[in-house]
């Protein structure tokens, strides 16, 4: 069996990859990165090294690595030969792959067993949307390649922190990891992985996972950055933050209950186990890294506007969420293209049109004027708007 992994990074070796060679999978990795992918080629093992309490190694073999920006036809011809592929790109990326998947299906033998597509990004129903880039890069070439694929979207957790630069292959994360997956799309024949779980409908699982692990994941960074401080772990330390994580926490698990009908005491639980998670001071995670991409996350159906639309529609509590939007805005990371973009359009345009631009809310929902409020707190101490 033969897995092809787009993204040979943080979570590509730490995570989806490390649970294919689990799963007896020989593993394909692609990457654009040059570096990256020659240090791949260059051993013939890597470790995963979990740091924290229960932390243990696990050792990666069975792998090699293809440079698709400089050999896309070597990556489409082991996707027409593969029984899975898999993404950890980032979702803006999946528009880059997707030609080279639909050049792989279009290779693919029509008798073979169809080729089992997951993508493992965080974004509700990524695997729709690199399906959906891939009807649309393959035109009316579709049609006949649709009975040669499958497609189930998936939710992953496992926190693994930016590596040092030059420290090889090897990977530091966390020990906790979850892969949750969708069991339909693949009838009587799921993929043999033996460290996910497959569930019959993964949306209260996408939406917990997201709305409870990244929104207070990012919650921390952005509090914690405009405290000053550098780490995760650093930020919930302080008692003041931890409140603010815990107030916006409360806030989406009140949606989860009303939206999911899943148990509060569940729910709590969930919380106090991911809080830990971020506690690990072992994990030298930045609020740099977890805060990247503000404008992708402040979007419409992302970690904070997606939630707190929600539960403004519901009539719920959104003032913790809201006021975590406001110490996204504050996030002025110069080495952030996104967080540079923020500042800028900050700058220049004038609240509410920048609060339309930014999370996509109509000026007429119920969560806008909440947003307005902050959005102009924040030109006020920049002195623009
Ligand atoms: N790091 C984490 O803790 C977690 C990350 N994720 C998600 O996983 C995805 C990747 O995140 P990370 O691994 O942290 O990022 P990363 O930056 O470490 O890895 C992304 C990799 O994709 C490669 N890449 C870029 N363009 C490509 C292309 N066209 N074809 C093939 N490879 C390409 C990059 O060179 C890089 O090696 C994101 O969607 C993220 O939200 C999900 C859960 C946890
Ligand atoms: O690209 P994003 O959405 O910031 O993804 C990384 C996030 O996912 C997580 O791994 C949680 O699963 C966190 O480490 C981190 O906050």
């Amino acid at each position: 069996m033969k897995a092809v992994h787009f993204g040979a990074g943080n979570i590509g070796r730490g995570f989806v990859g490390l649970l294919l060679h689990e799963g007896g999978y020989e593993l394909v990795f692609s990457d654009v990165a040059a570096p990256l992918v020659d240090a791949i080629n260059a051993v013939d093992s890597y470790t995963v090294h979990e740091v924290g309490d229960a932390a243990r190694d696990t050792v990666v073999t069975g792998f090699r690595a293809i440079n698709s920006a400089e050999h896309p036809d070597e990556v489409i011809e082991e996707v027409a030969s593969a029984n899975v592929v898999t993404t950890a790109v980032g979702p803006t990326i999946l528009r880059f792959v997707a030609p080279h998947i639909v050049a792989g299906l279009a290779l693919r033998d029509p008798s073979s067993p169809p080729l089992q597509v997951m993508a493992c990004e965080n974004a509700i129903n990524a695997t729709d949307v690199l399906r959906d880039l891939m009807k649309e890069s393959a035109g009316d070439a579709w049609e006949a390649l649709t009975a040669r694929v499958v497609f189930a979207n998936t939710a992953v957790d496992r926190i693994v922190p930016a590596q040092p630069e030059g420290g090889g292959v090897d990977v530091t994360v966390e020990p906790f990891y979850e892969w949750a997956i969708e069991r339909p799309p693949f009838g009587d024949e799921p993929p043999v992985i033996p460290g996910a779980h497959f569930v019959e409908d993964l949306a209260p699982y996408i939406e917990r996972k997201l709305f409870t692990v990244n929104t207070g994941h990012a919650t921390t960074a952005y509090f914690g950055a405009q405290a000053g401080m550098d780490t995760i772990a650093a930020a919930l330390a302080d008692e003041a933050i931890a409140a603010r994580v815990a107030a916006t926490l409360e806030e989406t698990s009140a949606l989860l209950e009303a939206k999911h009908g899943l148990d509060p005491a569940d729910l709590a639980s969930y919380r106090a186990t991911i809080l830990g998670r971020f506690r690990n001071v072992a994990l030298p995670d930045t609020v740099w890294r977890v805060g990247r991409q503000p404008l992708r996350k402040l979007s419409r159906h992302e970690r904070f506007v997606g939630p707190a639309a929600e539960a403004a529609e519901r009539g719920l509590s959104v003032d913790a969420l809201v006021a975590a939007i406001g110490a996204l805005l504050a996030f002025d990371d110069g080495e952030d293209p996104q967080a540079v973009d923020l500042q800028r359009m900050l700058r220049e345009q004038d609240a509410a049109s920048f609060t339309a631009a930014a999370t996509g809310l109509e000026p007429q929902h119920p969560l806008f004027a909440k947003v307005v409020t902050v959005v102009e707190a924040r030109q006020a101490e920049i002195g623009a708007g």
